[in-house]
């Protein structure tokens, strides 16, 4: 059997069915161009009946993409089909891609129609379209839930009516791996023609198996892979190409297939969907989620970095991305903590190193992302008093709109403990007076300032106090993700160096 799979990129149709997904022309031509550098065999661009914009942007689709058929979705209805040929025509390869329902629901329900009406409709439509492009896909909607011998009937009339490609879709994701193996080799033994032409799968999410069962559907005989990037679609969305590219690749093993994917692009083509419609992938996503190629933990980063293989079955590079992200957290240990350090420039020895992963360590508990920056502080200026003479124990600081502002300051001044308390403006103002309140000094505070020098609501800010005391000036600094904290701790480093 044919070793190729067809990769059929439903991004813009299927994809921007998909609540909140729309497109407008200029952004649906964006992303159809970077599927062609992707590789997709097929682009469906849109549903022509469906608005003059989506008619427009399929036009314009068809016009640009050359590497790429370009494909138009139509209901078994001749406006539909006569439309979807004018948006297509100027395509170098084009597609129109009709269906209708066969299950028993559907016919009864929805459309009103009788098995023998739908027959004759896919038949008459498939003909139509068939005169007017060289390629007709027939999709039966719902193919899942209807009986195999329906299904066998209606593709045989409507392949020798000139259908090239056959899809079978999972409209309502409604199939298991095993069931749908089966479901498709029993079609094919009771179609006379099905073995003639592409057999194709949409395998829809609604169960999470779109993946699962698009490769079920392969070991059955499927060759094209209807899918959308990200795996957006009608409500839990489609079966994820950069998944069964990425599957294709890595496990060559199982599954001894070529594709035109370039995988490299995957990751472009990722971002640039979801910068476009503003729906982001959660960030375990397979393949393209943010920590798809991250690792946090110290017993995962120590083998990364001996050996990329040791956690990573592909590498990013082969999906377009520069490099793995070693996040510096809490779970992080030593192998990274100087892996890190090094790629900063900094060379330390073994104990300054070990003092400052405690301190990360630290700073760690406090603060959800550790950033390039911080560690930059931790290494030039250390983030706490170490011997001093006066060292803070606790603070309480007491602020609202309506409520005066109060602080509690308790701090050790050479192993006795001294409280201050005292009320002013605002927390900083107030911290410091219940400082000075603990000491027995003639100091006048004459510079202070504040600064986040690292990214993010949790970023740390850094403090600076200059005091004079008697004809001198005295600088103090510090840095905490508590603001109040880094003050209090940048005046008692100016009193200590007093
Ligand atoms: C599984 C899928 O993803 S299918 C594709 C889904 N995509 C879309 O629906 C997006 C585009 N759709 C639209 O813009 C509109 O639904 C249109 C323009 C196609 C049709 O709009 P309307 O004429 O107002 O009809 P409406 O959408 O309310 O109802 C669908 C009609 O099409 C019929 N129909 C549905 N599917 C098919 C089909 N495959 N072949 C023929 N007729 C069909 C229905 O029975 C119904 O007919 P009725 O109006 O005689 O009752
Ligand atoms: C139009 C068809 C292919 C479809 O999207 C579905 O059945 O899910
Ligand atoms: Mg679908």
């Amino acid at each position: 059997m044919d070793k190729k799979i067809y990769f059929f990129d439903t991004t813009l149709r299927d994809g921007e069915q998909s609540p909140g997904c729309s497109m407008n022309k200029r952004e649906k031509l964006l992303l159809a161009k970077q599927l062609e550098r992707l590789g997709a065999d097929v682009i469906e661009a849109g549903f022509a009946a469906a608005s003059e914009g989506d008619f427009e942007s399929i036009r314009e689709i068809a016009g640009e993409i050359k590497n790429s058929t370009v494909a138009v979705l139509a209901r078994t209805v001749k406006s539909d089909i006569d439309k979807a040929y004018e948006a297509v025509k100027d395509a170098k390869k084009p597609r129109i891609h009709t269906f209708i329902a066969t299950s028993d629901i559907h016919m009864k329900y929805k459309l009103k129609m009788t098995p023998e009406e739908v027959v004759k409709r896919a038949e008459e439509m498939v003909k139509y379209a068939s005169s007017l492009v060289p390629e007709v896909e027939f999709s039966a909607e719902d193919a899942t839930r209807s009986s195999t011998d329906f299904l066998a009937e209606i593709f045989d009339k409507v392949i020798l009516a000139g259908a090239k490609i056959i899809n079978i879709p999972d409209t309502v994701g409604y199939m298991t791996p095993d069931k749908f193996y089966e479901f498709i080799m029993e079609v094919r033994e009771k179609s006379k023609y099905l073995d003639t032409v592409t057999i194709s799968v949409h395998c829809h999410n609604d169960l999470g198996l779109g993946v699962a069962n698009t490769l079920a559907a392969l070991k059955a005989g499927a060759r094209q892979f209807e899918c959308t990037i990200n795996g957006i679609g009608e409500r839990a969305g489609n079966a994820a190409l950069e998944e069964l590219a990425m599957i294709l690749k890595t496990r060559k093993d199982v599954y001894d297939f070529e594709s035109n994917i370039v995988t490299e692009e995957i990751s472009k083509t990722s971002n640039l969907l979801s910068s476009i419609t503003g729906v982001y992938v959660q960030p375990n996503k397979a393949i393209v989620g943010a920590n798809a190629f991250a690792h946090e933990s110290g017993i995962h980063q120590h083998g990364m970095l001996s050996n990329p293989e040791t956690y990573e079955i592909m590498t990013p590079e082969s999906i377009g991305l520069k490099e793995t992200k070693m996040v510096l957290g809490k779970h992080s240990g030593r192998h990274a903590f100087r892996d890190k350090i090094k790629s900063l420039g900094f060379d330390l020895k073994e104990e300054e190193v070990n003092e400052a992963f405690e301190k990360f360590k630290e700073l760690a508990d406090q603060k959800k992302t550790i950033y390039d920056s911080d560690i930059e502080v931790i290494l030039t200026r250390g983030i706490n008093g170490e011997d001093d003479k006066y060292k803070l124990k606790r603070f309480v600081v007491n602020s609202g709109n309506t409520i005066s502002t109060m602080a509690s300051v308790l701090l050790d001044i050479d192993g006795k403990e001294v409280e201050g308390i005292a009320s002013a403006g605002g927390p900083i103002d107030s911290a410091i007076r219940a400082i000075e309140k603990c000491l027995d000094m003639d100091i006048t505070l004459e510079d202070y300032s504040l600064q986040s020098i690292t990214e993010g609501t949790d970023a740390l800010g850094y403090a600076t106090v200059k005091l004079r005391y008697g004809d001198n000036h005295y600088l103090g600094r510090d840095v905490s993700v508590d603001v109040v904290e880094a003050s209090i701790n940048a005046y008692l480093d100016a009193v200590n160096k007093i």
